[in-house]
């Protein structure tokens, strides 16, 4: 494991925010750290990094235990934490000549990181005038300067638009397939880790309630069908005659759980032909806190 928390607790005053938290987290993994605002992924990346100090449990990061070992882990961790810590009057390559020259890092690697991040041809562009996904881009060539065998990222998409959002992703699938790095990332949206994480651990006021490969998490993510129709109870009673799984009966709604395109078409036939209007029909992804629900009702 690259990370391994154990009974990790944290608390600010009186208030328990990480509670025996128990992260694992495999070498060559995309690991997302999924949970909604507050729920304590900030907190739980700065005791990683080591700017909170631990104050019961243990973390162990390379399988080396965290305080005892702060120098030489920290020195193999790239991070990006809230803002990127960027000079908006340098450019971006003066950005990363700085901190290159700072770390010691040979000034070559700079063009490197410039060209991973495809921020080439802004290189000599002021880094004030870089829109949100540069200048996160950024922020993450900064990160990956000193080659850091795992990058902590909290929250790199926020605020960014869908180019930005699928632009960072595609970055981090490279650096994991490509550079043999563990990506851990922090994120309040579903949808966004289930696209490029290979592991998930969902985190709410502070407990984690799942943890596992993003196959375990399909299991219980499964996708329904959402049919608005007039008579639900009666749809639903045919639809189960039928040998449809039917998972939630609403005033308006029938959920049925999705397995195939063409079997969605096959309930719109079937309803439709015993005389129900079909308002609407489409497939639902589980957001969030729905996940959380069946997480917390399987429990
Ligand atoms: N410096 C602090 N002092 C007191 N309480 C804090 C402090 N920082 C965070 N908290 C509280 O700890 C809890 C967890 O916050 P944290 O920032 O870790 O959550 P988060 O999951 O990262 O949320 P967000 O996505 O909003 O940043 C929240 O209730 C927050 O109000």
């Amino acid at each position: 494991m690259v990370i391994r928390t154990e009974g990790l607790s944290f608390n600010f005053g009186n208030q328990q925010v990480i509670k025996s938290l128990a992260l694992q987290v495999p070498e060559g993994s995309i690991y997302g750290f999924l949970g909604p605002n507050g729920a304590g992924k900030t907190t739980t990346i700065k005791l990683l990094l080591n700017l909170l100090k631990t104050q019961h449990g243990s973390i162990h990061i390379f399988e080396q235990e965290l305080q005892k070992n702060r120098i030489s882990i920290l020195s193999q961790i790239g991070a990006l934490i809230e803002q990127p810590a960027i000079y908006p009057h340098l450019t971006g390559k003066e950005n990363l000549l700085n901190r290159a020259l700072l770390l010691q890092v040979p000034a070559k690697r700079v063009d490197e990181m410039l060209n991973l991040v495809q921020l080439s041809s802004a290189a000599n562009k002021k880094a004030g005038q870089y829109s949100l996904g540069m200048k996160q881009r950024l922020g993450i060539a900064l990160a990956l300067l000193p080659d850091p065998k795992l990058l902590i990222l909290d929250e790199p998409t926020n605020g960014l638009d869908p180019n930005g959002i699928i632009e960072i992703r595609e970055l981090l699938i490279k650096l994991v397939r490509r550079h043999q790095k563990t990506v851990f990332i922090s994120s309040h949206l579903l949808a966004e880790v289930e696209r490029m994480a290979t592991h998930v651990g969902i985190i709410d006021k502070g407990e984690l309630l799942f943890q596992g490969s993003i196959k375990d998490l399909e299991a219980i993510s499964q996708p329904m069908i959402r049919i608005e129709t007039d008579n639900t109870v009666d749809a639903a009673n045919l639809l189960t005659r039928k040998h449809y799984e039917v998972t939630d009966v609403t005033d308006d709604h029938v959920y049925v759980s999705y397995t195939s395109r063409s079997q969605m078409g096959d309930i719109n036939t079937l309803l439709t032909q015993n005389g129900y209007i079909i308002f609407g029909i489409g497939k639902q992804q589980k957001d969030l806190e729905k996940l959380f629900l069946s997480i917390t009702q399987n429990a």
